[in-house]
């Protein structure tokens, strides 16, 4: 009996990619992940570890990010085919390649400010006693997204900070918010519409030194534009997005291609309430 090696390839999946295109003050967004795969002459590879026919996989995701640069992206298509035809026409024992494409889309709010499409959740939590009801209404992942107007500088440092200052990043979060409501009578549809679109507001037209920061600002919106609530508590993922070093490439990268990284994340909690808010009773049960 023999042994041998079938089909297999490789490559480098889900390259998260950000592109900011930058139209004067109106930005334009692009969110891809892009899995690249080869296959070819690599039996040698498998069989021996002789690794003369491996282009690496880091060498595929450096790609996409340089390429993005250099090319733009147009559609997932021709950013697809431009990247699958370079790797046939440059890599000679690889004979075939696939490159799959997701793009993320996102509504526009501002001239750099985006929320994505389809995440959010609309939340409720109804307690009930003796005493009466309450009422918790919440959204989860409403994810949003500033191209600029956003920094991080000033932070304390100690002998494990690395952290360079950045004047000018992308802060992009997906926001878990609940919020108290004064009372169990209410208009549900337009309180949960007006509560929305202040958070909203908050994080799209605060110029934000830290997310921190921006948390509460969004909270101080909606307690400003709502008497009906008394509280709200946050929960927002730092969605981290590191612009890539293209210079090794001859590329210079004037904070348009971007790193989307997943994990880890900062994660930047806090509560904003009225200083006569009522006794919570059950509300956070
Ligand atoms: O807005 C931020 N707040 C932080 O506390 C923090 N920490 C960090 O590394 N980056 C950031 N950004």
């Amino acid at each position: 009996m023999g042994i041998v090696l079938g089909a297999n390839q490789y490559g480098k999946a889900e390259t998260r990619l950000v592109r900011v295109t930058r139209d004067g003050g109106t930005h334009t967004l692009t969110d891809l992940n892009v899995s690249v795969s080869l296959a070819g002459d690599l039996v040698d590879a498998h069989l021996s570890g002789d690794n003369g026919h491996v282009l690496p996989t880091d060498t595929q995701k450096n790609t996409v990010y340089a390429f993005a640069r250099r090319h733009g992206v147009t559609s997932v298509e021709a950013f697809g085919l431009l990247l699958a035809r370079h790797f046939v026409a440059s890599q000679e024992p690889i004979h075939a390649v696939r490159v799959r494409l997701e793009s993320y889309s996102w509504t526009r709010l501002g001239p750099h400010s985006f929320q994505r499409d389809g995440a959010e959740v609309r939340t409720a939590t109804v307690t009930c006693d003796r005493s009466g009801a309450t009422v918790v209404s919440g959204v989860t992942d409403l994810v949003l997204l500033n191209s600029t107007g956003s920094e991080f500088v000033g932070y304390r440092q100690d002998g494990y900070t690395t952290l360079a200052p950045a004047t000018d990043r992308i802060l992009a979060t997906a926001v878990t918010a609940r919020w108290r409501h004064a009372s169990a009578d209410g208009d549900w549809d337009a309180s949960y519409a007006a509560v929305r679109s202040a958070l909203v507001s908050g994080f799209v037209e605060t110029y934000s030194r830290s997310l921190q920061q921006t948390l509460y600002a969004m909270g101080e919106r909606v307690l400003t534009e709502r008497p009906d609530v008394v509280e709200v508590r946050m929960s927002m993922p730092n969605r981290h997005h590191f612009a890539v070093d293209l210079t090794p490439f001859g590329l210079d990268n004037p904070n348009e291609v971007f790193y989307a990284a997943d994990r880890p994340y900062g994660l930047i909690e806090g509560t904003v309430l009225r200083d006569d808010a009522p006794a919570a009773g059950l509300a956070w049960w």
